[in-house]
């Protein structure tokens, strides 16, 4: 799809294609969290070893955590004289339990790194080859920079918190378990104080991570929106410039920067503010164990051993709820990103069965009929019939929005028809398989696309068998022999920025090449409207003739000299073909033809 589409598109509004954006956006606000840390659950499942050796240390560590106290309680109670035993294997004992404990939580954290990028890397996997899969109407309907947010923001928090938080969440868990059961054991009635700061604590974490949920959910969004803005400013800043729009998109983008901006802090308060509720409350918890600890044992029911120990434990156990209450924050935002990941996996790829175009060295196209439309009830293509037999030109013209270039996203099944069919050879497109419908079929678009690699790569992107032979022959035949040979390595140079480093015209001429060595049977040709220099503009022309030459040809042409080479003009207006023939007999028809000839062509020499 070429850029100007994609930015036809994102001018319009189209109630079809809202649709599928409201659905976007509607996946947005899904509420699903259960589903949604399920799902995530399934990639650690993925993981066993990893995940069950993590799972194991957490306990074991926990455990030695739980332990511990427990012997401190015994220590103070034989240095008080309330206990018999010998001090100093339990204070020992006391110490390997700790460096285990150590031990486990070194462990635990080289576990977890492992297992999470693990998982975002089948995260990150799946989700190109998706986008891969997706079809291009989704591209179209969808702004990239916040398809790139997906692939790149939201994944590094589902990472970044997979590694911080899941441990945490896992001991702490067990801490919170272990310590009560131990603490009740203890002195049921100190536990059951210690527990009620639980509720509290419970209460002001629901509270505050409602509020960050909302707002970081606002905050990805506003990130994905920014992304899009600044990569669609950086990829089309000559237009910007050219407009004097650079005043105008920074406005723009500081109203989003600003909305991102107060997302940003209220959502870093609300979080902010959890941890040190929550110390604040455990600080009340303490208070309270000191003052009813020392009530129960001047009455004889506990020892000061196990004061202190409760001491540690509500320490122990506060811990992990703080923590939890922190990362929770943390988590919201993972999910609120996996939620965005999980809707773009979740889109329907492109259907890519079917059989394969039958292999003969003909090739004719027909189109019956057609009708289509990109939002229902609106059609953009009425009742279009035409054949364009085997080896012929054929030259689509016609004003601005008639629907030329969607006539060519319907051949390629970018789209699919609403009725009519589209049959080359006589086998209908619709029970071909895209891949070997498109290996057929070679487009040279207007935007001249081209990869970040060297010439030789972007020369066999059609053809990854070709060799140095052909390429050669495909680069000679388009004209552009020379032009490769005069670059500093030839045809192993590096295109940078998709081939911003050299000029738009020779990027028209590797276009053309990149077609020959793909050698279709169809061949699809958006001509360029831009102008380049009259050298240039020869050898494009030159090197289009060639490539066409005994080839089934649609152009979608702009200058006057293709339109008159080719064997039928089709006239479109609005959808639908207003007039069919050769230059001269539309001339003399006095119609749509010589109407559009008289504005556009007449007193040009091209
Ligand atoms: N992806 C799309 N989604 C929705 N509507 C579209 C899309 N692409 C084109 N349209 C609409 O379909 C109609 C035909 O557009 P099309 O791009 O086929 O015209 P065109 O003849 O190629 O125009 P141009 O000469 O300007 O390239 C226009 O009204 C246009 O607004």
């Amino acid at each position: 799809m070429s850029a100007k589409q994609n930015q036809k598109l994102a001018e319009r509004s189209i109630p079809g294609m809202m649709n599928r954006q409201e659905r976007f956006a509607q996946t947005e606000r899904a509420d699903d969290i259960g589903a949604t840390l399920k799902r995530i659950v399934t990639y650690f499942m993925g993981e066993k070893t990893l995940a069950a050796g993590m799972l194991a240390v957490v306990i074991f560590g926990t455990l030695c955590g739980i332990y511990a106290p427990s012997l401190q309680s015994n220590a103070v109670d034989m240095i008080a004289g309330e206990k018999s035993g010998v001090l100093i294997h339990t204070l020992l004992l006391m110490l390997s339990v700790y460096l285990l404990s150590a031990v486990c939580g070194l462990l635990q954290g080289l576990f977890s790194v492992r297992l999470s990028q693990n998982v975002v890397k089948r995260m990150r996997e799946e989700l190109f080859g998706k986008i891969m899969e997706l079809p291009v109407c989704y591209l179209d309907a969808h702004s990239h920079g916040d398809v790139m947010s997906r692939m790149t923001n939201d994944i590094e928090n589902i990472s970044s918190t997979i590694s911080q938080s899941l441990p945490s969440l896992c001991s702490g868990t067990l801490t919170i378990i272990g310590t009560a059961a131990i603490m009740m054991w203890y002195c049921w009635q100190l536990a059951l104080l210690s527990l009620a700061t639980v509720f509290l604590t419970l209460a002001a974490t629901k509270i505050l991570s409602e509020k960050v949920r909302r707002f970081s959910r606002q905050r990805q969004m506003l990130l994905g929106q920014l992304n899009g803005t600044v990569e669609e400013m950086v990829s089309g800043y000559p237009t910007v410039v050219a407009y004097n729009h650079q005043n105008i998109t920074t406005e723009d983008f500081c109203a989003t920067a600003d909305s991102l901006t107060k997302a940003g802090i209220k959502t870093d308060i609300f979080s902010g503010v959890m941890g040190p509720a929550m110390n604040c409350i455990s600080n009340i918890s303490f208070v309270m164990i000191a003052a009813f600890g020392g009530y129960f044992s001047v009455k004889g029911l506990i020892s000061v051993g196990v004061i202190s120990a409760f001491i540690v434990y509500a320490k122990q156990f506060g811990r992990p709820i703080n923590e939890i209450a922190q990362i929770y924050g943390q988590l919201q935002t993972a999910i609120a990103g996996a939620e965005r990941v999980f809707a773009v996996l979740d889109e329907e790829g492109e259907d890519r069965s079917g059989e394969l175009l039958a292999e003969t060295k003909q090739a004719a196209v027909t189109f019956k009929n057609v009708r289509f439309s990109y939002a229902a009830g609106i059609p953009v293509i009425r009742n279009f019939t035409l054949t364009v037999p085997n080896g012929k030109k054929v030259a689509l013209v016609g004003a601005t929005g008639s629907g030329k270039t969607t006539i060519v996203n319907l051949l390629l099944r970018f789209y699919e028809t609403e009725s009519g069919e589209i049959c080359i050879n006589g086998q209908n497109i619709q029970t071909v398989a895209k891949s070997s419908l498109r290996k057929n079929v070679a487009i040279v678009l207007q935007d001249t696309v081209l990869f970040s690699n060297t010439v030789r790569s972007n020369l066999k992107y059609g053809n990854d068998a070709a060799t140095d032979g052909q390429i050669r022959a495909a680069a000679e035949m388009s004209q552009c022999r020379e032009l490769i040979e005069l670059l500093p390595e030839g045809y192993d140079t590096e295109l940078t920025g998709s081939g911003a480093n050299i000029s738009q015209g020779q990027r028209q001429l590797l276009a053309i090449a990149r077609a020959f060595v793909a050698d279709p049977k169809i061949l699809i040709l958006d001509e360029a409207t831009s102008n380049v220099d009259t050298r240039t503009e020869q050898a494009i022309q030159d090197a289009m003739q060639r490539i066409m030459q005994g080839r089934t040809s649609i152009v979608i042409a702009h200058r006057l000299s293709t339109i008159r080479d080719s064997d039928l003009i089709v006239v479109m207006d609005q959808g639908e073909i207003a007039e069919s023939g050769s230059h001269e007999s539309l001339l003399a028809k006095k119609g749509k033809y010589y109407e559009l000839y008289m504005t556009q062509y007449a007193g040009f020499a091209t």
